[in-house]
C-alpha cells in the first residue's frame, strides 16, 4: 500500500466517510482508517485546534497515539459506585465488534473522594479522530457514534472534524522557566511527623506500607507548554510510558511513569511490582554499586515485596495462573534506579478489564498495605487532592487494553505547574531520606524546567 500524506490521507479518509453506507440496524459504533505518512506526533497534536487531545506512548511497545476531540465519552465527576463503572464499562464494550475501537482515559488515585474537575474521578473518550503509529506504519483513523440514530449530522461532524486537521508546528525546546515561588505540600515538617506516624510500631503492624506524597507547586509567570515538556520529558525516559491528556486550553496532565498498571492481550496479563529506590552513579562503577545496594537493602526489598505480594494475591482469583519475578532486577531511569519484578497471569475466561482494575488499583506501590487502611490514612492526612497522579491511565479495548500508573506527572495550569512524587514508607524508613527520595523523583522534570 502506498503511504500518503496527511493531507492525501485526510482526503481519502473524508472520501471514504462520504461513501459510507451505514446501516441504522448495524453496530452504532464505526471506525475507517486509511495509511499515512510519518508524523512528529505530540508536535501534531499540540498544532491541532480542538480538544480534548490525548496522546498516548507505551512502554516496550512500538506504539504511538495521537487522538483528537471527542466522539463519545463517559465522566464520572461526582461519587462513582464501582457497579456504574462496571456497568458503563460493559455497554460500551457491546456496541462494537471491531477489534481497533478503543476509549482512552484514566481513573483518578482515589475514586471515592472529590477530583480534579475537568478530569473526573473517572473519565473515558472514545476519540473523534486518531493518528497511529505502530512500529513504522501510520494510520488515521474517524469513529463515529450513530447510537442516536441521525446518520447524517454524525457523518458532518466527522467529516468537519477531518477537514479541521492542520500541519504540525515544529516544537521549540522549552524555556528556562523564571521560578516565582516553590510551595509543599506536605511540607517539609509535616513530612517529618507523617513518616513519624506512619513508622509509629502500633501503627506499621497493622498497615506495613504507606506511600505518602507531596504536591509541589511552582509559579511561573510565563506560559508553559505541556506538549513541548511532554516531548523533552520523552527524550530523557525512553524506557517509560509518555502520555498526556488535555481537555481544555487551561490544564493538561502529562506523564513520563516507568510504571504499568497492566497490559493484557486477550487473556494475557503483564503487571509488575516496581517500587525500592536510588540515585544514579557519577560513572558506570559507583552505578552499579548503587544498584547492588539497592538490590540488598532490607527496607528497599521490603517495600518491593509487598507489592509482588499483593499483585499476586489479587490476580489469584481471576486466573487461572500467576506467575512472579522471585528475585528483583534493577530498572534505571535518568535520575533514578528501582527494584522491579515482572509478573504475568492468564485471566480466567470472562473476566473483563474493569475487574482487572479494580482488584490492582491503587497497587501498594502507590496507595499502601492493606489497601483501606493506607488509603484511609491518606485520604485523611495527606493534606492535598491526588486527582489523576497516581492513578490509572490508558486505553481499553475488546482484545487488548494497557494502564501506566500516573506517576512522575505534572498538571499544568495558567502560569502555575504542579509537580507530584511519593515514596513509600515501610518500617525502617527514615524521614529526612523518604524526603530526598522524592527531591530524587523530581530530578529529571526540574533539570527540563530549570537548568541551561
Ligand atoms: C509514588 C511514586 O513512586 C512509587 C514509589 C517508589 C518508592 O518509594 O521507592 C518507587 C516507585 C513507585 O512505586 C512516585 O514516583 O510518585
Ligand atoms: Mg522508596
Amino acid at each position: 500500500m502506498s503511504v500518503s500524506s496527511l493531507p492525501q490521507a485526510i482526503q481519502s479518509l473524508s472520501r471514504k466517510l462520504e461513501k459510507l453506507d451505514i446501516h441504522p440496524q448495524g453496530e452504532p459504533i464505526i471506525q475507517l482508517s486509511v495509511t499515512a505518512c510519518v508524523m512528529p506526533m505530540i508536535a501534531w497534536i499540540a498544532s491541532q485546534p480542538c480538544y480534548p487531545r490525548i496522546y498516548w506512548h507505551g512502554r516496550d511497545t512500538q506504539e504511538e497515539v495521537a487522538a483528537l476531540g471527542c466522539c463519545k465519552d463517559f465522566i464520572f465527576e461526582d461519587a462513582v459506585d464501582d457497579n456504574q463503572l462496571s456497568q458503563a464499562y460493559q455497554t460500551q464494550r457491546s456496541l462494537s465488534t471491531n477489534q481497533e475501537i478503543r476509549y482512552y482515559g484514566g481513573v483518578a488515585f482515589d475514586r471515592h473522594t472529590e477530583c480534579w474537575p475537568e478530569y473526573g474521578r473517572a473519565h473515558f473518550i472514545l476519540p473523534r479522530v486518531e493518528l497511529r503509529r505502530s512500529g513504522d506504519e501510520y494510520k488515521l483513523l474517524v469513529n463515529l457514534n450513530v447510537e442516536s440514530g441521525d446518520i447524517e449530522q454524525e457523518r458532518n461532524l466527522a467529516l468537519q472534524a477531518l477537514a479541521a486537521l492542520v500541519p504540525p508546528k515544529p516544537l521549540a525546546p522549552p524555556n528556562k522557566i523564571q521560578l516565582l515561588s516553590r510551595s509543599d505540600r506536605p511540607n517539609k515538617l509535616r513530612w517529618h511527623e507523617l513518616v513519624n506516624q506512619v513508622t509509629h510500631d502500633r501503627f506499621i503492624q497493622d498497615t506495613p506500607k504507606v506511600v505518602l506524597s507531596r504536591l509541589t507547586q511552582l509559579e511561573v509567570n510565563e506560559k508553559v507548554d505541556p506538549w513541548m515538556l511532554l516531548a523533552s520529558w520523552q527524550g530523557r525516559n525512553q524506557n517509560s510510558f509518555q502520555f498526556g491528556f488535555q481537555f481544555s486550553p487551561e490544564s493538561a496532565f502529562i506523564s513520563c511513569t516507568p510504571e504499568r498498571l497492566y497490559r493484557r492481550r486477550q487473556r494475557e496479563v503483564f503487571t509488575e511490582a516496581l517500587a525500592g529506590t536510588t540515585t544514579r552513579g557519577l560513572n558506570e562503577a559507583e552505578d552499579a554499586m548503587l544498584a547492588q545496594q539497592l538490590l540488598d537493602d532490607t527496607k528497599n526489598s521490603h517495600e518491593n515485596q509487598l507489592v509482588r505480594e499483593h499483585i499476586v494475591d489479587a490476580l489469584t482469583p481471576l486466573s487461572n495462573y500467576v506467575g512472579a519475578d522471585e528475585l528483583a532486577k534493577v530498572f534505571k531511569l535518568s535520575h533514578i534506579q528501582h527494584l522491579h519484578r515482572a509478573i504475568r497471569a492468564e485471566l480466567k475466561p470472562g473476566v473483563n478489564d474493569f475487574q482487572i482494575l479494580q482488584a490492582l488499583h491503587p497497587t501498594p506501590a502507590v496507595g499502601g498495605l492493606p489497601k483501606a487502611s493506607a488509603i484511609n490514612f491518606i485520604r485523611q492526612r495527606e493534606g492535598y487532592t491526588r486527582g489523576w497522579y497516581a492513578g490509572a491511565c490508558g486505553y481499553f479495548n475488546k482484545y487488548e487494553s494497557e494502564f501506566a500508573v500516573a506517576i512522575r506527572s505534572a498538571l499544568i495550569e495558567p502560569g502555575r505547574i504542579n509537580l507530584f512524587a511519593g515514596a513509600g514508607i515501610v518500617s525502617g524508613s527514615e524521614a529526612e531520606a523518604e524526603w530526598n527520595e522524592l527531591e530524587n523523583k523530581l530530578k529529571t522534570i526540574m533539570s527540563i524546567l530549570t537548568e541551561v
